[in-house]
């Protein structure tokens, strides 16, 4: 389990800049070392500004778009081409914009494709395919991911997790079927805890003054099940990229010197 590090900058536009370039980096640096990255996108508009930030960076074409893999940390369960479904945002954002090789794009399963409205049976098709990826080496029958990106709630919920949710508790399977979600629609996929733990790096994006009473729930007083973002951390880096205004309720101790 790594020690959450918080990186505070100015505002939201910055805190997306400063993040798509060292996602730029980190995959950079992994395509260098391994050949290859593999990365967790997460939906919402922390995750989405990361994505169109990347999409407009002057370094974005330093990335080997063909050799890098791509999943989600959870869906909605919707419809093909949904515009609400995290996929369509992302190729939106920024897959529409760059030759990702289709293959190595991983999108959970649409209420309308070869699982139908099975949610669950969803899930276990996205976890199948992750098993299928993972190398011997790798950690819960998932890859090792270099970095997963999540985005955090209002209510401390990542992915789909949220708190007291059944999902929430899952310790074994790697991927499930959520339903009731209190954030539209109700029915998602999710990746749960023991594969969201799997990944290297783990970064939490949060921007704005709605956010600010979950990071500083979250950031002290741990228990995944009541507040699901502070169960979320990486094998060797777990990272919080705020903007100051959701750094605003951080205990002092927690509270770097905001960055640009
Ligand atoms: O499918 C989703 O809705 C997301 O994956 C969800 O986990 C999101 O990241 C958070 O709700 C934060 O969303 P915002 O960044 O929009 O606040």
């Amino acid at each position: 389990m790594s020690t959450p590090q918080v990186v505070v900058h100015r505002d939201k536009e910055l805190m997306a800049q400063a993040a798509a370039a060292r996602l730029i980096t980190r995959i950079v640096d992994a395509q260098a070392a391994r050949g290859s990255a593999s990365v967790v996108l997460t939906g919402g508009r922390n995750g989405n500004g990361l994505l169109a930030a990347l999409a407009r960076s002057p370094a974005r074409d330093a990335v080997d778009w063909a050799r890098l893999d791509l999943w989600w940390g959870d869906e909605r369960f919707l419809p093909e081409g949904d515009p609400e479904r995290n996929v369509t945002q992302a190729r939106e954002a920024l897959l529409d914009a760059v030759p990702v090789d289709p293959a190595r794009v991983h999108p959970m399963a649409p209420s309308d494709g070869a699982f139908g409205p099975d949610v669950e049976a969803a899930a276990a098709g996205y976890a199948a395919e992750l098993a299928a990826a993972a190398g011997g080496e790798d950690h819960a029958h998932v890859p090792a991911f270099d970095v997963l990106m999540l985005g955090v709630g209002p209510d401390t919920h990542v992915a789909s997790l949220f708190p007291e949710h059944p999902a929430t508790r899952e310790q074994v399977l790697t991927v499930v079927g959520v339903h009731g979600s209190p954030k539209p629609p109700p029915t998602r996929i999710s990746l749960t805890f023991p594969a969201i733990r799997a990944a290297r790096e783990v970064w939490l994006l949060a921007a704005g003054e709605d956010k600010a009473g979950a990071v500083a729930v979250a950031l002290s007083a741990p228990g995944e099940v009541q507040a699901p973002a502070s169960g979320a951390y990486g094998r060797s880096r777990t990272l919080w990229l705020l903007d100051r205004a959701a750094a605003a309720k951080l205990p002092p101790q927690l509270y770097p010197p905001a960055s640009a």
